[in-house]
């Protein structure tokens, strides 16, 4: 990456579809880790019960309580409190610059459903989206969420690629044709980005395979996911500037993707912070204290001047 990359002036505005009863770390971290990284504005729309709860971890993050689990919700409501669910997301849209769907969501099937409508809005304003966590598992039953949309970017751990292989390419996991399959699972879905995290990271659209196996933790803590969905957007957004403001040249080679050009950022920046917060931090290493190695990392890839 150039450097000076720090210096561009509209740098984004970031919104995380999650959290709920359950889960409030993981939309806390990726929300934490956009701004942390040079995001303008990061936007958190969870439930109701989560909400107070994100908030109270940082005045940084606008949090937005308008999703509805089942338990919530009567049969008979369900159409009414779902249309203003979406409403209420769609409003704000057209001043996002990226989504992340699916840290700390759940899968409650009526929240999901609310979700996928926020998906396919996003999708009518080429909103680009980054798919993780439990925003996988509601992919990889409603496929044509994200089939054939060059700006979406799923983000499977281990078991969400398993699942993922099994529903779409209907077989296991073969790590002996790692790449090929990858690549033919990218095709599948209609030439989406997908990063499958791993001992090495490996990016495809159903081109290429790039690998990313710089540096790194082997500490594994919960929430290392959340950091890479969280600053995913920020990377994606600089790099579709670049491209689509014709300013792609000399810094990038137009002939790449941007998605995944963002992608090989996005891991790179991740597993440097996590091996600068290993450094000191050793096996006591939370996602905490690598969110806070994320400015380092990010200089050492890309200084600011
Ligand atoms: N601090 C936080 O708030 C953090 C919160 N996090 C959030 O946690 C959520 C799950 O993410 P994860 O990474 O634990 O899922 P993963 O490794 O695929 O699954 C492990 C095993 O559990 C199971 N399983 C999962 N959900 C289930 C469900 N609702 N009901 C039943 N089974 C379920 C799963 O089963 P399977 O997928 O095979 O059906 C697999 O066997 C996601 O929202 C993530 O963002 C994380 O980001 C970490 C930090
Ligand atoms: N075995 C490993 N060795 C080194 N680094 C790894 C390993 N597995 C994953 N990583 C790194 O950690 C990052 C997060 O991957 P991980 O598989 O932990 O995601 P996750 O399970 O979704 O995390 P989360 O707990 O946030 O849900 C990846 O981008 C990758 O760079
Ligand atoms: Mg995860």
């Amino acid at each position: 990456m150039p450097t000076g990359f720090g210096l561009i002036v509209h740098t984004g505005k970031i919104a995380v579809i999650g959290g709920c009863r359950e889960y409030t770390g993981a939309p806390y971290f990726a929300a934490i880790s956009a701004l942390k990284i040079g995001a303008d504005l990061s936007h958190v729309f969870c439930t109701k019960d989560a909400a107070p709860v994100i908030k109270s971890y940082s005045p940084e993050l606008i949090v937005h309580p308008v999703l509805e689990e089942s338990y919530s919700v009567r049969e008979e409501e369900r159409k009414q409190v779902s249309a203003k669910v979406v409403a209420e997301v769609d409003k704000w849209m057209e001043r996002f610059d990226c989504l992340v769907v699916g840290p700390g969501l759940g899968r409650d099937p009526f929240l999901l459903d609310c979700v996928s409508e926020i998906m396919k809005q996003a999708r009518h304003s080429n909103v680009p989206i980054v798919v993780d966590g439990d925003g996988l598992f509601l992919v990889a039953n409603s496929l044509h969420l994200v089939h054939g949309y060059p700006l979406a970017v799923l983000t499977p751990n281990v078991n969400e690629y398993k699942r993922l292989v099994q529903t779409v390419l209907k077989c296991e996991v073969d790590d002996a044709d790692a790449h090929g399959q990858l690549s033919s699972l990218a095709k599948q879905i209609g030439g989406v980005t997908i990063l499958r995290k791993g001992r090495s990271d490996l990016i495809s659209d159903g081109d290429i395979v790039n690998s990313v196996s710089i540096c790194g933790s082997p500490r594994r803590c919960g929430g290392q996911g959340d950091i890479l969905s969280g600053s995913l957007p920020f990377l994606l957004v600089l790099v579709l500037q670049y491209f689509y403001l014709g300013h792609a040249k000399p810094f990038v080679a137009a002939d790449r993707n941007p998605t995944v050009l963002g992608c090989i950022a996005g891991s790179a920046l991740l597993r440097k912070a996590a091996s600068l917060a290993f450094e000191t931090r050793k096996r006591s290493t939370l996602t905490t204290d690598i969110i806070e190695c994320l400015g380092r990392s990010l200089e050492d890839i890309c200084p600011a001047y």
